[in-house]
């Protein structure tokens, strides 16, 4: 029986552990699944396929994996910069939000960022966000893979006027997945720091998440400011406060976790914590420098993400590989920390990984789904090619991505969306930016 896809004459990079970049290769796609990835010589026995991409030495890899995304808010891309986290937060984006976010926002803002997420070679995102159902059916109509998250805040907050509802409600968001949403999306919450939820409410919502096995999520140890407040509140740091209320296991996924000490960082190592770096925000914000070479020494999985938009201030993981190789080396003063090859190991197999998903997708392996990217090298900045982990980290862009498959259906070809109305979604998300920017209290006090 013929097989669906053969993917052929690629430059192939299949992240799978010691693996090197295959001459020649091919992948061949049967249904949603990869069946069998090979040089050109293991192709003989191969059946035939009903559909042959050629790609011409072009680079094929697995697709690159967000693990931390606010996606609406490309909706508020630049409506507040060179801010601290805690002013940028309180003064701006908590008011806007709480003035602009519903269902229709949080669709289109999803919407958008998908398309840039699709553009920019992402396959897999995790974002979390309020009014999550829209951002899931945002994504489900996108086709990528994902985990959408419900926000959970003691505070009011967009669509939780009353906070006492936010663990029920962010329990109705994952119960209602569960019943109806694509296979391609989990449903879970992500409480939004150890500053903004109490005790009681941090434990309720791990509570929810261990009793359906779902990823818990949270902002954890971003800024110095939280530090410090943490342990005024506690006499702990943020993480060694979050063990001592019992959050911390393998399936805790902390975004950030700038300001970890080695005591922080032992603790995290033990209890197999799943870390998400945003280079990029972090420096934004100004909120400092996770030690990610010493989390790796000790053998945390740790992922990539960019954060939401209005913190980044895009949604463009070439920049965070980019920065994430060359940061630790600079902060350091050694060039040989976090190699390029390292860096793409976190932006996909690892990366996989912290999502709970490395069963799945990370890796062109056969048995595991066909979410991969072409990456177009016939251009100037990226001729010659010694090594493509190399050009990848330091030459490639977002926009060098040719082609994009997730479950083994393109969402890309040759740059052009195929699951999403580009000029449909430009005029909602350009109407919703008029009506914020027409209000002289966009920045209420
Ligand atoms: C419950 S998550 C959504 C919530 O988080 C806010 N947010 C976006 N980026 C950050 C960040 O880097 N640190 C803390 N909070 C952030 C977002 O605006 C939503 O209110
Ligand atoms: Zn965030």
């Amino acid at each position: 029986m013929p097989f669906d896809h053969l993917i052929h004459q690629a430059l192939l990079l299949t992240m799978e552990p010691r693996s090197r970049p295959l001459a020649h290769g091919f992948v061949a796609i049967q249904g949603t699944e990869i069946v069998a990835v090979g040089q050109a010589e293991d192709r003989e026995n191969l059946p035939p396929a009903r559909q042959y991409w050629d790609m011409n030495g072009d680079l094929v890899m697995p697709g690159l994996i967000n693990n931390h995304c606010h996606a609406a808010m490309t909706l508020f891309r630049g409506l507040a910069d060179d801010l601290p986290l805690d002013e940028w937060l309180q003064q701006h984006i908590f008011p806007a939000e709480a003035r602009w976010v519903d269902y229709e926002f949080v669709y289109t803002g999803t919407l958008l960022a998908a398309a840039e997420l699709i553009r920019g070679g992402v396959t897999a995102v995790a974002d979390a966000y309020f009014w999550e159902t829209a951002a899931r059916q945002a994504f489900a109509e996108s086709g990528l893979r994902g985990v959408a998250a419900q926000g959970v805040i003691d505070f009011p907050a967009p669509g939780v006027p009353n906070p006492t509802d936010n663990i029920r409600v962010a329990q109705e968001f994952i119960d209602s997945g569960s019943a109806s949403s694509p296979p391609l999306i989990t449903s879970t919450l992500f409480c939004h720091s150890p500053y903004t939820c109490s005790a009681p409410t941090l434990k309720q919502a791990k509570d929810l998440t261990r009793q359906r096995g779902l990823s818990f999520f949270i902002h954890l140890a971003e800024t110095r400011w939280e530090e410090a407040q943490i342990r005024r509140q506690t006499g702990l740091s943020p993480v060694a406060y979050l063990d001592s209320l019992g959050i911390l296991d393998e399936m805790t996924v902390a975004a950030h976790a700038v300001w970890v000490d080695p005591a922080d960082q032992e603790i995290l190592a033990r209890r197999g914590v799943k870390i998400c770096h945003c280079p990029e925000c972090n420096l934004k914000l100004a909120s400092g420098v996770a030690p990610i070479p010493d989390l790796l020494a000790r053998g945390l999985v740790i992922g990539l993400g960019t954060d939401g938009a209005a913190s980044n201030n895009n949604l463009n993981i070439f920049g965070e590989m980019n920065l994430a190789a060359k940061l630790h080396k600079a902060i350091r003063l050694d060039p040989t920390v976090m190699s390029a090859r390292e860096v793409v190991e976190l932006a996909t197999s690892k990366g996989a990984q912290v999502l709970d998903l490395g069963e799945i997708t990370g890796t062109l392996t056969p048995g595991k789904c066909a979410d991969l990217i072409v990456v177009n090298l016939h251009q100037p900045h990226l001729t010659p090619l010694y090594d493509p982990y190399s050009h990848l980290v330091y030459a490639a862009a977002a926009s060098d991505v040719q082609h994009v498959m997730v479950h083994g259906r393109w969402l890309m070809l040759d740059r052009r969306l195929l699951t999403l109305d580009w000029p449909t979604i430009k005029r909602k998300a350009l109407a919703l930016a008029e009506r914020i920017n027409s209000t002289a209290a966009r920045f209420p006090a």
